[in-house]
């Protein structure tokens, strides 16, 4: 049975009304921007409860008005983080690495030249600074004191740090005000900057970056972290145009079997069962996928002109992908975000699912040496006369060689060489005639492994770089 921990997140209904007022003055529901998030309602409904003379109930959702409140509402895991609430926050980050002892001596204006404002978040400013020792550039976060979570964030940080898709914590600073926390320069901007201006994605490139991100995903879920905001606004690009994943703010570290029960994140990218406060990792899964459904088509999926239609929104609306905006998307892209976004979160498939998924693998390999897809009549649904067409479809591509054998009662279908060389044409169809022949047979495990090639080198590369970089403190 699952440890669920802290449950109390109904809002009276003094609370609701003031949350959707409070919330829609500063959101903009239809587009692809959350300009404000869950734990900014909160904090906004906090100050207006204290001037309303008391009348309502304390909050107690989300970050409650602080972040302190906040990490207060999940587990952590061993020893580290929440356990460590009540002591020195000098302490905790001082544990980190030796950079990090090296910053609580200096000041940062000693190390670093301040430069620019690259952004500002709820909770602080982030500047480009440049060492002026090695004259490499960086971005420095500066987090007002009082944030009592600052050593939260710092942890998970170091406890990820070496993923390359993540952003690297470099050091961490303090002073009388403030915390600085000097990060990898991620100099190429925010993804829903670039999808603002884009519009919807190829299924190509949407397919690249969602890789990029389940992989990143898959880590975090592995190392225990929940990362309970991915949206595009954290997501940042580095000059190659590489994804990181940024602001660990709101992420918690999670024990296996344990649940979580704050209201987090960004509304419309907040999972079903966030708002009914028992979650886990899944609850990660859906705002990717939630995202995907912006890059595929360009809009969010649930939409509300208030903060209480968006969520009864996300609770059962159903999608609908035969729509006409779905009509040049490839099945295969469909199912995969059906499958991802199920309220049923048992159903709902995990990171390393979404990376095994037909529709990754097609998009994602650049080469696809060898695509083997046994295919037993007993299972497949088509007629005989598919297979055929799939190959002659294949070959009439140009870009692949198809043989096709028959032996007994098992039917081999080999592509050999399925170059994806022009990234930028989207081929649905061709993507459905293979989802045909990959969907309509059982996939058993070991079937399944001879459709991956190769996916996931990302354990293997973290595993090393976390063991030397992890604080041993936590
Ligand atoms: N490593 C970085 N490199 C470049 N820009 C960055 C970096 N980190 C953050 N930024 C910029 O600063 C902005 C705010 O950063 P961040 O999201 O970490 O702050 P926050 O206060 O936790 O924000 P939020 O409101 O999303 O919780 C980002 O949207 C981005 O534009």
């Amino acid at each position: 049975m699952r440890n669920k921990r802290k449950g109390c997140e109904i809002l009276c209904p003094r609370q609701r009304e003031m949350w959707n007022s409070i919330c829609d003055s500063g959101s903009s529901m239809s587009n692809l921007k959350t300009h404000f998030s869950l734990e900014e309602c909160s904090r906004r409904l906090k100050k207006r409860c204290k001037e309303d003379d008391g009348l309502c109930c304390e909050v107690t959702v989300g970050s409650c008005g602080s972040r302190t409140r906040l990490a207060a509402t999940a587990p952590p895991s061993g020893s580290s983080s929440i356990s460590l609430c009540g002591r020195g926050l000098k302490r905790k980050i001082g544990c980190i690495e030796a950079a990090t002892q090296m910053g609580r001596k200096n000041k940062i204006e000693d190390d670093y030249v301040m430069g620019e404002a690259l952004g500002k978040g709820k909770f602080g400013s982030v500047f480009l600074c440049r060492s002026k020792v090695t004259g490499v550039e960086f971005a420095c976060k500066t987090l007002p004191k009082g944030e009592e979570t600052v050593h939260k964030e710092v942890e998970i940080m170091q406890h990820l740090s070496g993923h390359p898709g993540v952003v690297t914590l470099h050091s961490v600073y303090e002073d009388a005000e403030s915390f600085h926390l000097v990060m990898e320069l991620c100099s190429g901007g925010r993804l829903i900057d670039e999808m603002t201006k884009e519009g919807r994605y190829s299924e190509h490139k949407s397919a690249n970056i969602f890789k990029d991100l389940m992989l990143v995903i898959q880590y975090c879920h592995d190392m225990g972290v929940v990362h309970r905001d991915i949206k595009p606004e954290n997501i940042l690009l580095t000059a190659s145009g590489k994804i990181k994943l940024a602001d660990f703010g709101l992420a918690m570290r999670i024990a296996n079997g344990q649940s979580l029960s704050g209201l987090a994140g960004s509304p419309a990218y907040v999972a079903p069962e966030v708002l009914t406060g028992d979650y886990g990792q899944k609850a990660d899964i859906w705002s990717a996928g939630v995202l995907l459904h912006a890059l595929l088509v360009g809009v969010l999926p649930f939409q509300g002109d208030s903060l209480d239609a968006l969520f009864e929104a996300i609770k059962s609306m159903q999608l609908d992908f035969h729509s006409e905006k779905w009509q040049s998307v490839s099945k295969l892209a469909r199912d995969l975000l059906e499958r991802i976004l199920t309220r049923d979160v048992a159903a709902r498939i995990t990171a390393e699912e979404v990376l095994s998924h037909p529709w990754m693998m097609f998009y994602t390999e650049r080469t696809l040496k060898t695509v083997s897809v046994r295919l037993k009549p007993k299972h497949f649904s088509g007629t005989p006369s598919q297979i055929p067409a799939i190959t002659s479809r294949l070959e009439s591509d140009g870009k692949k060689r198809c043989s096709k054998s028959l032996n007994g009662e098992t039917k081999d279908l080999r592509c050999e060489s399925l170059n994806r060389e022009s990234e930028e044409s989207d081929d649905s169809g061709l993507v459905d005639v293979l989802a045909a022949a990959i969907l309509h047979c059982r996939i058993s495990e070991p079937k399944r492994s001879r459709l991956c090639v190769n996916n996931s080198p990302i354990r293997e590369q973290c595993s090393s770089n976390v063991n030397s970089n992890l604080c041993k403190a936590f």
